[in-house]
């Protein structure tokens, strides 16, 4: 049997997964450990640490409660497609943008998303600070996610802008997150954004918790943000 690991945590989550979408993650495993043998596109290639450390911890978003049904959904600073892809696996539904600013992780996105036969993917190769800007992606967006690209301060500046009032923003977080929080509150209101909720997740397969920090946008961002390229992450909104 395929993948044991993601079966177990899926069902943890309340996933129900078919035998076509488990080929769909057997085959990102597969393409991912290729070309991370081509350029540098993660540490963990072993099966067991794929299907927890990315396939499950992605989908730990349905903790959230949110429902995902065909909302449009970006995923900034994508790299290899965590948490957009294993999320577009498991809901076909959603209109899902991948963020990623270099080059080659854009390449390996976009052949991932075609070989693995998914419709509705579309790949951005810039920077969040340049694609907030462009009026297709700014304010139109119902879900924001992020993991592991700033500190939660610089990310609401990478991420509030692109969602519509309303949207949700989620930065998918790990260790000691009680400062980044106070350090980001200047920042999600500047942009925004309502803190609405952090959500512990502990999974059987995950080694340590993580948490998802949820932002509401409550009000649009004022036109100046986000700040020219570098900036956000250089000197974040305090
Ligand atoms: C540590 S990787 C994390 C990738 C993926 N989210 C994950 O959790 O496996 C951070 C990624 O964010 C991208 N990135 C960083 N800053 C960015 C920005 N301002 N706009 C777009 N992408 C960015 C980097 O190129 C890199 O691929």
């Amino acid at each position: 049997m395929i993948l044991p690991t993601l079966r177990t945590g899926a069902e943890e989550l309340g996933l129900r997964l078919s035998e076509e979408q488990f080929g769909q993650f057997e085959k990102y495993f597969h393409l991912l450990v290729e070309w991370n043998g081509r350029f540098n596109l993660t540490a963990v290639t072993d099966y067991t640490g794929v299907q927890t450390t990315h396939f499950l911890d992605s989908l730990s978003l349905v903790k959230s409660g949110i429902d995902f049904e065909s909302l449009k959904v970006i995923d900034i600073g994508a790299g290899a497609g965590f948490p957009g892809l294993p999320l577009k696996v498991a809901f076909p539904a959603i209109k899902l943008i991948l963020l990623e600013a270099t080059g080659k992780k854009a390449v390996f996105l976009k052949e991932t998303a075609a070989a693995l036969g998914l419709e509705g993917v579309t790949v951005l190769n810039a920077r969040a600070e340049d694609a907030a800007r462009q009026p297709d992606y700014r304010e139109r967006i119902d879900l924001a996610v992020s993991r592991a690209v700033a500190s939660l301060d610089t990310l609401c500046e990478l991420c509030l802008p692109f969602c519509r009032v309303g949207a949700t923003f989620i930065a998918m977080k790990k260790g000691e997150i009680a400062s980044e929080i106070e350090y980001a509150k200047a920042a999600i209101e500047t942009l925004g954004g309502r803190l609405y909720e952090v959500k512990e997740i502990s999974l059987a397969g995950l080694p340590d918790p993580r948490q998802l920090v949820i932002i509401e946008k409550i009000k649009r961002t004022p036109p100046e943000y986000p700040r020219r390229s570098g900036i956000p992450a250089k000197n974040p909104l305090r």
